[in-house]
């Protein structure tokens, strides 16, 4: 099984308002192991919500996810929140860090209030997977943007967990801090589908990447560019440049 996520024929039907709203229709598609995918679309047209849905943190309506082998809807919520625990990980645009814990205290949280001990070898792991072994002592407020926006990741990853989400994940940073994340990203992700580059430490286990963003040049760090218009499908784009992704997003926003 080399399929890290799959989804299929998943429809997502919002009925809280007085109209309701059909965010995604029939989506189908899979996300191979150590893949690096950005989800794009004109505002609106169901990138979080395919999202939420991929990583168990919302239910479709109709149709299957499958995570790490695993069909989602075969599980109760406890079982879901344990198979996001123990195999995604999901970081978001704002950090969500604790001001008064150290970077370890964070990124060891989540299995503390799973009511596990984290072992401090899987903090400083996860830490140095990001380059912040050396700040492991370090607060939040003492750490820049991007460094924090690395705990977050350190954090969503100290399960080593087979998927990686992220919703717009450099949306709160600048240029340059945003695009040392997405180097970050995409060494985790592995070397891009097809080059021969050299086996990294992480080349063993790659961590397959699911992100949305609203920006061509963030997009182009992915394998692939998948596109929604409307909570459809609307093709995609392999080893895309920022130039072919921005002339597709201007198609599909006057489509
Ligand atoms: N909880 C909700 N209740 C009702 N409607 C919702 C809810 N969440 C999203 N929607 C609607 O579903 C559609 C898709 O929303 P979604 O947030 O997935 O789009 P998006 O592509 O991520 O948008 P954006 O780029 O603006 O963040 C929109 O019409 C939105 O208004």
């Amino acid at each position: 099984m080399d399929e890290a996520v799959r989804l299929e024929s998943l429809t997502k039907t919002y009925s809280s308002g007085a109209n309701p709203v059909t965010a995604l229709r029939e989506v189908t598609m899979a996300f191979p192991r150590g893949s690096f995918t950005a989800i794009m679309g004109p505002s609106g047209s169901g990138k979080s919500t395919l999202l939420q849905c991929a990583a168990g943190l919302d239910r479709p309506t109709s149709g299957r996810v499958s995570v790490d082998g695993t069909d989602l809807s075969t599980l109760n919520e406890t079982q879901l929140t344990e198979l996001r625990r123990e195999r995604t990980g999901f970081i978001f645009q704002s950090f969500n860090l604790l001001p008064s814990l150290t970077a370890a205290q964070n990124v060891s949280l989540p299995l503390r209030l799973a009511g596990r001990k984290p072992k401090r070898e899987a903090i400083a792991r996860a830490l140095a997977l990001v380059g912040l072994a050396e700040k492991a002592g370090s607060r939040p407020g003492q750490l820049s943007g991007g460094q924090q926006q690395r705990v977050a990741i350190a954090r969503a990853l100290v399960s080593r967990p087979a998927v990686l989400f992220a919703d717009e994940p450099t949306g709160a940073l600048d240029l340059h801090t945003g695009r040392e994340l997405l180097d970050t990203l995409r060494k985790l992700a592995g070397p891009p589908t097809g080059d021969g580059y050299a086996a990294t430490e992480l080349a063993d286990r790659p961590t397959t990447i699911v992100m949305v963003t609203h920006d061509p040049n963030v997009a182009a760090y992915a394998d692939r560019v998948v596109f929604l218009a409307d909570g459809v499908l609307a093709g995609g784009l392999e080893r895309p440049t920022a130039e072919a992704v921005a002339a597709r997003m201007t198609s599909l926003a006057v489509s």
